[in-house]
């Protein structure tokens, strides 16, 4: 079944459409990439899967299903999404507990110690840190706690918009590990923004660039590593990251 199926989709902020007629069909268990330049729509794109821009037309379907406009459960239960500011994203004054544990009271599920736990330890964090507030974790710490809450509802998908590039290169290494073996250990689909192809390479199976609001080209990770991209915005972008998109220190 696919994951995610973007058909014709049109997403706009007030008058202004920002992107036009994407045509995407991301499969479960994939690891997908939105590449491209600064402003390019990428965002807006996940924005629009999770239900934070509602102004598109066309078709948005996860897991099967249509996406309605506005709150849709089905796609809050099997689609969460990680910021790439962890510290804008995490509550300041809720502990590590509460944040973990919400998403449980929201969709009234019980025995949430345990499982606020067990997910903790899911993400290379001990239990000491169950009680501590943002202010009191590294920047690498608290994006393992916003990947953690994004997991607690047992979700299929995750929309990862540059979950690392807010972090220091040497804890940027570990969280792409993290999520590498998130997505292997519980059979995870990622939809994921970066302007990183190294990333990109180490992370996913195939990548759209975006240009203007549009995909113009769409390829595998093979095709990237071997530098066969096809489309010159694409060879640009290649070239630009010094011709290569190999090597993330991991
Ligand atoms: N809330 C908003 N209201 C109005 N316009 C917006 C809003 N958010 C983004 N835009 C505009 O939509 C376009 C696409 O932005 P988007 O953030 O999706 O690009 P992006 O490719 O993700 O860029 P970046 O890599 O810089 O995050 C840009 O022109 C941006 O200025």
């Amino acid at each position: 079944m696919s994951a995610i199926t973007l058909s014709d989709l049109d997403i706009s902020y007030g008058d202004t459409k920002v992107v036009h007629a994407i045509n995407l069909d991301i499969a479960e268990g994939e690891s997908f990439a939105l590449v491209g330049e600064s402003g390019s729509g990428k965002s807006t794109v996940l924005r629009a899967i999770s239900g934070l821009a509602p102004d598109w037309e066309g078709r948005i379907s996860v897991l099967g299903k249509a996406r309605s406009h506005g709150v849709d459960r089905q796609v809050a239960r099997h689609c969460q999404m990680v910021f790439q500011d962890p510290y804008g994203s995490l509550h300041p004054r809720k502990t590590v507990d509460a944040t973990l544990s919400e998403p449980l009271a929201v969709h009234g599920l019980s025995n949430r110690g345990p499982r606020v736990e067990a997910m903790l330890a899911a993400v290379g964090l001990d239990r000491r840190f169950r009680f501590r507030f943002p202010h009191q974790l590294s920047g690498g710490q608290r994006q393992r706690v916003a990947i953690a809450r994004a997991l607690m509802l047992e979700p299929k998908i995750m929309l990862l918009d540059e979950p690392t590039s807010a972090l220091d290169v040497s804890v940027q290494a570990e969280i792409l590990n993290l999520l590498k073996r998130l997505r292997r250990e519980q059979g995870l689909t990622y939809l994921l923004v970066t302007h990183n192809l190294p990333v990109v390479s180490f992370l996913c199976d195939r990548l759209a660039v975006m240009r203007h609001g549009r995909i113009v080209e769409v390829a595998s990770v093979a095709q990237l590593k071997a530098g066969a991209l096809v489309e010159p915005y694409s060879k640009e972008l290649l070239a630009a990251s010094g011709g290569h998109a190999q090597t993330v220190s991991t």
